[in-house]
């Protein structure tokens, strides 16, 4: 058995991997939000953002996690995403 330390440390490394993919998705979606701003379309695609939560959800159940609490947090997400668009688009007009 791991000690409490050992089990720590894999926790931190974890969280360390999440939060590097998690930045890599906001470079990616700050592409998007220009290029967003450069056709004049909306922040928001609330079609799109559908799809996320239903493929999110889904996703969350292969991997035995409760679906609400993977929407939950990719909402966190994309509405920061949104917010960028809006400042993208302010700073691009
Ligand atoms: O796919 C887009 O159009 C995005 O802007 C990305 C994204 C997302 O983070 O997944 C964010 C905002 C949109 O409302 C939908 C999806």
């Amino acid at each position: 058995m791991e000690s409490l330390d050992q089990l720590r440390d894999r926790i931190d490394k974890i969280d360390a991997d999440i939060f590097s993919l998690i930045a890599e998705r906001f470079e990616i979606t700050n592409q998007v939000g220009i290029y967003k701003a450069m056709h004049q379309l909306p922040a928001k695609d609330e079609l799109r953002e559908l799809k996320q939560y239903e493929r999110i959800s889904a996703l969350a159940e292969q991997f035995e996690l409760d679906p609400q609490m993977a929407k939950d947090f990719l909402a966190v997400i994309i509405d920061k995403v949104v917010e960028n668009h809006i400042d993208i688009a302010e700073q691009i007009e």
